[in-house]
Formats: C-alpha cells, sequence, structure tokens
C-alpha cells in the first residue's frame, strides 16, 4: 500500500492508500528536526490505535519545506525498506510539466493539487488553497500549471495583527456575527473572514479576465468550507485534494 506524506509550512499529513480509497488521515505539526524515529513512533501508535496495521510498500511525499525531506526519506527506507518519490526531485514525473518562467521552483504542494484536479475535473481551472499561504493554482486546458497568486495565509494575517500590534489579542479564524464589529476581537474576525472572502472572489474575477476562458474554482484546504459559508466562491470544495494528486503522481511514475 502507498502512504503519502503531504508536508505543508505548518501541518504534515500522511495518508494511507490502498488503490481505491484513503484508510485514514494522520496530522502532525511541521518541525524540521523531527527524526525517522520519532516519525515511526507517532505513526505507529497511531495505525494501531485505528487498527490499520497494514504493509507499505511505496511512499510518495511532498513537501514545501526542504529541509523535513531528508529525515522522511530515512524513515521510509528504515521502516518500510522503500526509496520514497519526492515531488519536485528529477526522478519524480510529472503527468504534465508547468509552465513558469525559466528557473522557477514551484512549491510541490502546486504542482499536485494541479495534478490531482486536472485528473478530476479536466483543466482551464483556478485550485484555491488555504494553507500557511493561501495560493491560487491556474491549470490550463491541457493540465500544466502556469501559475498563480501567493497570498498570506488567513491564520498569518491574524497573527500578524496580534504580533505587531499591542493590544490586539490572538484571535482564532471565525465567522464574525456581523461586518461592523463592535468589539476588538469580531472587529478582527470580521476583517479576516470578510477580507479573504473578498479576496478569494477579486483574485478569482481577475485571473478569469487575464485567462479569457470560462474556468472552474475548486477550494481546498482545513479553511475551504468556512469561506464558503460567507459567499459562492467554489465550484467545488475537494479537502483530499493534495492526497489525490499524489496517488496520481504516483501512478503515474509506477506506469512508467
Ligand atoms: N479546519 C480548520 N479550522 C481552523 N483552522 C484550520 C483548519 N484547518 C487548518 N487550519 C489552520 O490553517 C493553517 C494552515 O493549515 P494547513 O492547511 O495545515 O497548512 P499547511 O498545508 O501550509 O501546513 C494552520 O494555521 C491551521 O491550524
Ligand atoms: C506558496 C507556498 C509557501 C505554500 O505553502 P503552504 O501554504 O502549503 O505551506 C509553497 O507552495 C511554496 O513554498 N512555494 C514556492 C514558490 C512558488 O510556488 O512559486
Ligand atoms: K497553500
Amino acid at each position: 500500500m502507498l502512504l503519502a506524506i503531504d508536508c505543508g509550512n505548518t501541518n504534515t499529513v500522511f495518508s494511507i492508500w490502498n488503490g481505491s480509497e484513503f484508510l485514514c488521515t494522520l496530522r502532525t505539526s511541521t518541525h524540521h528536526a523531527r527524526t525517522a524515529d520519532a516519525y515511526f513512533t507517532w505513526y505507529s501508535t497511531l495505525v494501531k490505535h485505528y487498527g490499520i496495521e497494514v504493509d507499505i510498500t511505496d511512499v510518495i511525499i511532498s513537501s514545501t519545506v526542504p529541509r523535513v525531506v531528508f529525515n522522511l526519506r530515512v524513515f521510509a527506507d528504515r521502516f518500510f525498506g522503500c526509496r520514497p518519490m519526492v515531488v519536485g526531485k528529477p526522478d519524480c514525473a510529472l503527468p504534465v510539466p508547468p509552465r513558469v518562467d525559466p528557473g522557477t521552483l514551484v512549491g510541490p504542494d502546486r504542482l499536485v493539487n494541479t495534478a490531482g484536479a486536472w485528473s478530476r475535473h479536466g483543466g482551464d481551472l483556478i485550485v484555491v488553497d488555504f494553507g500557511t499561504a493561501t495560493t491560487c493554482d491556474v491549470v490550463a486546458t491541457d493540465g500544466a500549471y502556469v501559475g498563480g497568486v501567493i497570498a498570506p495565509g488567513v491564520n498569518l494575517s491574524l497573527e500578524a495583527l496580534h504580533t505587531a500590534a499591542a493590544a490586539l489579542p490572538h484571535v482564532d479564524v471565525t465567522t464574525p456575527p456581523r461586518v461592523i464589529g463592535t468589539n476588538t476581537v469580531d472587529c478582527m474576525q470580521s476583517g479576516v473572514y470578510w477580507g479573504y472572502i473578498g479576496l478569494v472572489q477579486g483574485l478569482c474575477a481577475k485571473i478569469r479576465d487575464e485567462y479569457a476562458r470560462p474556468m472552474k474554482v475548486i477550494g481546498t484546504g482545513g479553511l475551504a468550507p468556512l469561506f464558503a459559508q460567507g459567499a459562492d466562491l467554489f465550484d467545488e470544495i475537494e479537502d483530499d485534494l493534495t492526497m489525490h494528486g499524489l496517488t496520481v503522481i504516483h501512478d503515474y511514475n509506477k506506469k512508467g
């Protein structure tokens, strides 16, 4: 079975794929100094807890944090006896190569989202991913990643307010009761909630104008459903899009 690992700047997610469905999704914070042994202690405890101690034969990794890849490679080799595929490395081919400026290293998560979205929806897509950064990935008609947008993430923006302004507390993102806040927390939540809805609507409208063809918008990342409650932002929400993309890329490389 395949172990798919998606390492973002905030969280690292492991999912086991049996060829037709994901058996589990395990989440831990991303920490570059976590050792192979520490990954295994955490992983083996959880798979035992869920009663899914399956035989892992293949591992694929996408990581936006280059430094974690070393320990994840050791983890795959030591505990599953396999050499992982690492998205973005020359020996891991993509179904369709990206078309960007020469020398640009596209975030592997964006390449994986592209492959996943293209396999489900075909081309002419905007993938909006609410992670540490909020990104838009544009998928062309032929399935190529052709660029997009990087904006600060929702939690990053709230954290930045708290860090930079002495009187602003730490707050969590949620739907505010009204747009016009009548206390500090409501004001901050309104700014971020309605601000990001406007940001996504505005960016998608501008991308559509520039791309000049009809496009479908796919939302992903843990916060996509929360923002979709406030406005009609997405044609689809797919919280497993990155994991699905990893299985697509793995399949593509296996078939040669
Ligand atoms: N369902 C959720 N509700 C609230 N916050 C969430 C949810 N899912 C993710 N987050 C927060 O969004 C931020 C980005 O998380 P994540 O999608 O894991 O990012 P990355 O892929 O960059 O590691 C983190 O601060 C995380 O705590
Ligand atoms: C834009 C990102 C920081 C998003 O990372 P994430 O929010 O998933 O942690 C990541 O895709 C990245 O480091 N990209 C490299 C630059 C680029 O994609 O053009
Ligand atoms: K992202």
